[in-house]
């Protein structure tokens, strides 16, 4: 490398076992100092078909395996991400811009948990039968892996979505072809290192790097991919259900939210400020279950919004290597540039922005000074038709707004396109239960936010999203069943 000339990263694919270089490479950015830093593999069709034939050719033996042997390997692989997780934390945060806290202490143990959890959840599934005694005959079903999987994957919580897409498809018995979003492809490379160690037969996991209407729809389109589980924003995926209709595939879809908060005057609002804050900023607000409109009852209404504009300024925005930085840089120029923009048009509609974007001064290292940093923002006096109410930002912006009734802020928090995830704060069990199931979402948390259960059904109605993922869920999807009769 000659002197002055910058270093690259530079990725490869991973194809059929192997680390295979590509004839085009993307940039990819540091979002904490807007320098490119990467290369990342800019595949197409070719790549894909080298990736179908080698998932094919590890179909047969890797399907015919037992559910424990399969299981056995997944642990391996657990145990190899736990044992890589400073490494990959620092890898995932230079990569997404989250701190380097919440990546060691959210995204890579979670990524391990995925490949754990589904290892055991493999070994308790069983099928169905059923007797027809006046026909002599029974009836019975059976489960078998799909074939080969295309996983596509976003960028906000990259490891994290995208071993919870691997796990449970390879336990299934089923190959796939992965592909990580463009913008944060690193860890995924880096988890490729891992598995020729964990005993993953060549062609069982391959992935291949690109762009989504590049080498996303090369992976779609193809005739041999029969099953596509996908996590990004809602028009892409309308896009991968018009381009896989012609081949009748299964798809599971989860897709955005504008996630409400309901906060009820009996709330204890000493939990509730700052498990609020947090579900509106974590990771920079980039989580699809982010709360992005919180409805407080009028008569809490300015005590709840002080104490939560002082806890929201208190949110510290640092680098991603600040131990004590809540928040880091958002994903890219263009995403930041596009949350500013709803903060825009807000205060254009009249309402106040109370802290944060345009009111405060945030403060940075000089070589800091062009990465994607933004305050979070309190956004007050908001219509609910205001694009900010309506419109999934996945940014570090909250709306706050008063009601008065039950029955009222059960349809206010309906009244979008979304339907994911919803907080509601209260201590009357009656009411919460009420609430719960009137909402239109596929999660409710209640006196709390993102506690998982990776045994039951996560995903979204409405817009959110098709089908669900989790133990059984996940089985399901990644499953072909049939029913067999025997007459006796
Ligand atoms: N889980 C969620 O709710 C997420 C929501 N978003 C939302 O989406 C917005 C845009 O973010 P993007 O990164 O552009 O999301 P996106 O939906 O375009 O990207 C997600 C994944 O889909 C791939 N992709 C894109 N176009 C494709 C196509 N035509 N065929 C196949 N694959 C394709 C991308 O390369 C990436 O791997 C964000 O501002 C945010 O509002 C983004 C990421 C995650
Ligand atoms: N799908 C997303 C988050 C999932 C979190 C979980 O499964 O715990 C997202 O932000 O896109």
């Amino acid at each position: 490398m000659a002197a002055g000339k910058k270093e690259f990263l530079v990725l490869e694919n991973f194809i059929g076992g192997k680390f295979l270089p590509c004839n085009s490479y993307l940039d990819s950015y540091d979002p904490s100092t807007g320098e490119v830093y990467c290369k990342v593999p800019n595949s197409g069709k070719e790549e894909i078909e080298a990736a179908v034939e080698a998932a094919r050719e590890a179909f047969p033996a890797w399907s015919s395996r037992s559910p424990q042997e399969r299981s056995l390997v997944l642990n391996r692989l657990a145990d190899l991400v736990e044992q890589s997780l400073e490494e990959l934390a620092q890898a995932e945060s230079k990569d997404q811009g989250k701190t380097l806290t919440l990546a060691r202490t959210m995204d890579i143990p979670r990524s391990a948990q995925n490949f754990r959890f589904f290892a055991s959840s493999i070994l308790h599934h069983m099928t169905e039968c059923t007797q027809m005694d006046h026909l002599s005959c029974m009836h019975y079903t059976v489960r078998t892996p799909v074939g080969i999987a295309g996983l596509i994957s976003p960028w906000n919580l990259p490891l994290y979505l995208l071993t919870w897409k691997i796990a449970p498809a390879i336990a299934a018995g089923n190959t796939v072809i992965a592909k990580p979003s463009e913008l944060t492809s690193v860890t995924a490379w880096m988890l490729c290192k891992l598995l020729d160690k964990a005993g993953v037969p060549p062609g069982v996991i391959n992935i291949v790097f690109g762009t989504g209407p590049r080498v996303g729809e090369a992976l779609v389109s193809h005739p041999e991919v029969p099953l596509i589980s996908f996590t990004g924003s809602q028009p892409t995926a309308e896009r991968i259900t018009q381009i896989s209709a012609p081949h009748c595939k299964k798809l599971s879809l989860e897709l955005g939210g504008k996630n409400p908060a309901i906060i009820f005057e009996d709330a204890n609002l000493e939990e509730c400020i700052p498990a609020t804050v947090r579900s509106s900023f974590a990771n920079q607000g980039e989580i699809c279950l982010c709360t992005s409109r919180i409805f407080v009852q009028r008569s809490i209404y300015s005590e709840f919004l002080k104490r939560f504009v002082e806890a929201s300024k208190k949110w510290k925005v640092g680098i991603p290597s600040d131990l004590s930085a809540n928040m880091g840089a958002l994903i890219s120029k263009a995403h930041l540039e596009k949350v500013r923009s709803y903060v825009r048009k807000a205060r254009a509609e009249g309402a106040q922005i109370l802290c944060g974007e345009s009111v405060d001064q945030l403060s940075l290292p000089l070589r800091n000074q062009a990465g994607y940093f933004m305050l979070p923002t309190v956004i007050t006096d908001v219509k609910d038709e205001s694009c900010c109410m309506k419109e999934e930002i996945f940014g570090p912006v909250t709306c706050v707004v008063p009601f008065d009734s039950e029955e009222e802020v059960i349809k206010r928090a309906n009244s979008v396109k979304y339907g994911l995830a919803a907080t509601v704060w209260s201590n009357n069990v009656g009411r919460i239960h009420r609430v719960a199931k009137k909402l239109q979402s596929g999660l409710v948390w209640t006196n709390c936010w993102l506690i998982r259960e990776l045994n039951l059904p996560f995903g979204g109605m409405k817009s959110s999203g098709i089908g669900r993922e989790g133990a059984k869920d996940s089985y399901d999807f990644f499953t072909e069943i049939k029913t067999i009769t025997i007459k006796h």
